[in-house]
């Protein structure tokens, strides 16, 4: 079994801003997940930092390319020494592959992104897809893991049927935790930490509740909390 982790979503743009909430989550058994607002800008004096303080990194570049080009964006991701990486699963099964071949001895797990949590069913209309949302994770998820794919990030409401019918064993990351489900933000298919654990998440990814909080460690041990509890 996976142990339940947080990811905390370092999503600012200026480093001295991402130091700060360093400094407040320190501390913590957690991996910190850096996105491209602060990649693009830092590069590597922002994995650096994150690695210096003892987390762990999920660099979320969700990579969506053709087969060579992700093969070479994950060889560079394997000498950044980065613990995670995602990738889009709708880059296809050739593109999956080349994911899984570039990581292929190192500690580097690749996450598989299905239908981002901001999408709500008419992003499906938007597609010209005749599935539900929950129809197409699975489909993704399924693909994904077959090709070798070590996670995989849906939202909270899809978990219990992946983790049902994925008879491989797989890390389901779930983002869009809020302890409140009626948030108004760009989240759609967001849920409580509570909910996101029973249904069998492994890692919550946790960004504008615990770094725009007014306290962010009290934040934290909130979430930490249910955590130990469920
Ligand atoms: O489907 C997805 C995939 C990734 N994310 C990322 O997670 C965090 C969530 O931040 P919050 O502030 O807690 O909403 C953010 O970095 C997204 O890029 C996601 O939300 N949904």
């Amino acid at each position: 079994m996976t142990e339940k982790r947080i990811a905390v979503a370092l999503d600012v743009r200026d480093i001295k801003e991402a130091e700060r909430i360093l400094e407040d989550i320190s501390g913590y058994d957690l991996i910190v997940k850096i996105g491209y607002a602060l990649f693009i800008k830092y590069g590597r004096e922002i994995t650096d930092l994150v690695k210096s303080m003892g987390f762990d990194i999920f660099l979320d570049l969700k990579l969506h390319d053709i087969p060579n080009t992700v093969y070479n964006g994950v060889s560079s991701a394997v000498d950044l020494g980065v613990n995670y990486l995602t990738v889009h699963t709708l880059g296809g099964r050739q593109m999956l592959q080349k994911a899984v071949e570039a990581r292929e001895g190192s500690d580097l797990k690749i996450l598989g992104v299905t239908v981002l949590t901001s999408h709500s069913e008419d992003y499906m209309d938007y597609i010209g897809s005749h599935y539900t949302i929950d129809q197409l994770a699975l489909k993704l998820a399924k693909e994904a893991v077959d090709t070798g794919v070590d996670g995989i990030v849906s939202s909270a409401h899809e978990v219990e049927r992946l983790k049902k019918e994925i008879k491989k064993d797989f890390i389901s990351v779930v983002p869009g935790i809020r302890f409140s489900e009626d948030s108004t933000d760009d989240q759609k298919r967001s849920a409580t930490p509570e909910t996101a654990l029973r249904s069998g998440a492994d890692i919550l990814v946790i960004g504008r509740p615990i770094i725009k909080a007014q306290n962010r460690k009290e934040a934290l041990n909130k979430f930490y909390e249910v955590l130990n509890r469920c």
